[in-house]
């Protein structure tokens, strides 16, 4: 039977991620379902606004926090997704990946780990060999902190220590590593997984490292929108279409474990297949609640999560700890078919 209470879901985010996430055919699928996406007005102070059965974020910045921290405070029932110091984590790009090397999960066929990195906090490290000279190249310079900003996103990759001086810390030095061309994003939202397959950076030859192209630089590769004929040309030269997906199980597990780690629901993280060893992965990027617009039915996800979320609050009237008591309600499947399962 219809639930007749009506749940309201209360959403604080930057002007471009409304546009994005809040589409239409989500409120709409969610107002169905009886939960209310209701605007956050950030001008005024979040304690006087709602009420809500739960807050859903993404902002940066210090004012936000503090009003969170407020309004947490006064109403210890909401359940906020997701937890502020939880989120900091990701904002940092050596705590980000730390936690992939906590994770502890048997490997068996398929392997995974982060790629070697340095961190540089000041120009003096960058003439120093010893600082940078276990690192092979070309590598990726990449600002340290992920706040967001363009800066947080423009990248360099370097082909020659000589390159390194041009660049400005604090950053984190990574070893590039060949991966033919196509990342793997791994959406998750609460209990659910789903994997995509997006363009990257091609792989770098021997014979591009004697070039005399000594660096270059990018951002947002697999979000770049090409002109349409050379993106088409561009993903076939890459084999896009013909690119294996990495197991499910396996990425489900990682996800699962990240999951668990982090006491994050919203979260996608990047991940690469090392073509010199073929079942060797690298997770490269973890975001907090990326672009789900791009994830194939992220209105039946999105709208299912938050199903849950209120109603298990409902149930024990508490706040909700990262663990879910339930069994999943959403199952997917390699080829984005989203399938509703019955709880246990
Ligand atoms: O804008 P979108 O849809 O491309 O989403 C961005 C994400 O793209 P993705 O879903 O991984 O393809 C993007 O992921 P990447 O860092 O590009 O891997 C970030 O999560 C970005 O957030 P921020 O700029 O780091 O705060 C996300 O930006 P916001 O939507 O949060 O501003
Ligand atoms: N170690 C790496 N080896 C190969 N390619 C990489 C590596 N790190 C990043 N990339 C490429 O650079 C892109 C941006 O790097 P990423 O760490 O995901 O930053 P952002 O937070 O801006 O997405 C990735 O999507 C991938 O194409
Ligand atoms: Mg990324
Ligand atoms: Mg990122």
């Amino acid at each position: 039977m219809a639930d007749a209470r009506r749940f309201s879901v209360g959403y604080a985010l930057a002007a471009k991620k409304k546009r994005s996430f809040i589409q239409p055919s989500l409120v709409n699928l969610a107002r169905e379902r009886g939960i209310d996406l209701v605007h956050i007005d950030t001008g005024r102070p979040l304690s006087s606004q709602g009420p809500f059965d739960c807050v859903l974020h993404k902002l940066y910045g210090d004012d936000w926090k503090a009003q969170l921290k407020d309004y947490a405070a006064k109403n210890p029932s909401v359940p906020i997704i997701d937890q502020l110091d939880a989120i900091e984590r990701l904002h940092n790009r050596i705590s980000m990946l730390q936690v992939v090397s906590e994770l502890e999960i048997s490997q068996d066929k398929e392997t995974f780990g982060i790629p070697s990195q340095v961190v540089v906090y000041d120009s003096k490290a960058l003439s120093d060999s010893r600082g940078v000279g276990a690192l092979r190249f070309p590598v990726i310079a990449k600002p340290l902190v992920a706040d967001g900003s363009a800066k947080s996103h423009k990248m360099s990759l370097v082909y020659h220590c000589g390159e390194l001086l041009k660049l400005k810390p604090p950053l984190v030095l990574q070893e590039f590593v060949n991966h033919g061309g196509v990342i793997f994003k791994v959406y998750v939202v609460g209990d659910y997984v789903k994997c995509v397959k997006r363009r990257s950076l091609p792989d770098v030859s021997p014979e591009t490292l004697d070039s005399p192209k000594r660096s270059f630089s990018f951002s947002q590769v697999s979000n770049m929108t090409m002109q349409d004929k050379s993106q088409e040309q561009y993903d076939l030269s890459m084999h896009l279409e013909d690119a294996e997906m990495p197991p499910l199980s396996f990425v489900t597990d990682i996800a699962r474990g990240l999951r668990r780690l982090m006491k994050l629901h919203l979260f996608n993280f990047d991940v690469i297949r090392d073509t010199n060893v073929g079942n060797h992965y690298l997770v490269i990027d973890i975001n907090y609640f990326p672009g789900y617009a791009k994830m194939p039915s992220y209105e039946t996800v999105l709208t299912a999560f938050f199903w849950e979320f209120v109603h298990k609050k409902k149930e024990d009237g508490s706040a909700i700890e990262c663990e879910s008591k339930e069994t999943k309600i959403l199952s997917n499947d390699h080829f984005g078919n989203t399938e509703e399962l019955k709880n246990k």
